[in-house]
């Protein structure tokens, strides 16, 4: 089968993003398609796989698959990316419309020209602070904010927040010896979270400033997640260390990201969407 593709990227965090305005795939053949696709020996490499769908709940639709094959509900730099090409294959007019994930609608703004997009702001809706929405195993009470969290002869701190989907936050003093290749993959399959966990951690820079690295569910080390950096916002207001309603920025590994979590609740995410590649995919299916 031939696949057309288009291959984008936000701050390093890549996925294959598929047009199903002009063809479709089989449910059933998703998981397989994305394990192969993300692959850079037998497929093309990536983070994972977007679907950018036709939506009767918002303008357009996303839905985003892993590299090993599993589903989230949410993806911060798959959202920009998702809303640039919108707004520039006029899949919409506007240039403030509405992305159906499977966490609900979101709301994009792109800003610049349709052929010249700089940036991408999106309104990324309220975080989820409820235990057993994160969800996390536990005595439910009200937030899990600094709760001990001990793992494999280590002791950290873990707040707990969903942006849609679930992200686990650490707080360390150097970014740069962060557990990420040790304990991330550890923390993502641990028993206390029964859909696996995004790991972040977090190093406070000052009160503008972070510096952030993730271990992904389903992908592992990224150079970048959206929806994590949310998370980690939150995270540091929860924790005393940042204040709401002034814009932080986020350096990731692939760049940086501008998050305000407002008065009302909202956080907003502002940043860049790249595209890099555009081709056709040619899948042998193994049945
Ligand atoms: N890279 C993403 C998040 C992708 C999904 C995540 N790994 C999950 O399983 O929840 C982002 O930019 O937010």
């Amino acid at each position: 089968m031939e696949i057309p593709f288009t291959k984008m990227h936000g701050l390093g965090n890549s996925y294959i993003y598929l047009n199903l305005y002009q063809f479709s795939i089989k449910e059933e053949e998703l998981p397989d398609l994305a394990k192969v696709i993300a692959d850079k020996n037998i497929g093309i490499g990536s983070d994972g796989l977007i679907l950018i769908h036709p939506s009767n709940k918002a303008d357009v639709g996303m839905r985003i698959f892993n590299k090993d094959g599993s589903e989230g509900k949410n993806c911060g730099n798959g959202l920009r990316c998702v809303a640039k090409y919108a707004y520039e294959n006029r899949l919409v007019e506007s240039k403030n419309f509405a992305i159906e994930t499977k966490a609900g609608n979101v709301q994009a703004e792109v800003h610049g020209d349709r052929e010249s997009i700089k940036e991408i702001t999106v309104d990324m809706g309220q975080p989820i602070l409820q235990r057993s929405k994160i969800p996390m195993i536990g005595k439910d009470k009200e937030k899990v904010v600094a709760e001990a969290f001990s793992i494999d002869h280590t002791r950290l701190e873990v707040t707990a927040v969903s942006m849609g989907n679930p992200h686990a936050v650490f707080f360390v003093d150097k970014i740069e010896e962060a557990p990420l290749t040790t304990l991330g993959p550890i923390i993502e399959q641990d028993q206390r979270f029964p859909e696996g966990i995004n790991v972040e951690f977090v190093e406070r820079v000052n009160e503008k400033e972070l510096h952030f690295r993730v271990w992904e569910r389903g992908s592992g080390i990224t150079q970048a997640c959206g929806t994590g950096a949310c998370a980690a916002v939150v995270a540091a207001v929860l924790n005393n260390q940042l204040e709401k309603e002034k814009e932080i920025t986020v350096h990731l590994a692939g760049g940086d990201l501008f998050i305000t979590w407002a008065m009302d609740g909202r956080v907003w995410m502002r940043g860049e969407a790249k595209t890099t590649v555009e081709g056709v995919f040619y899948w042998e299916r193994n049945n």
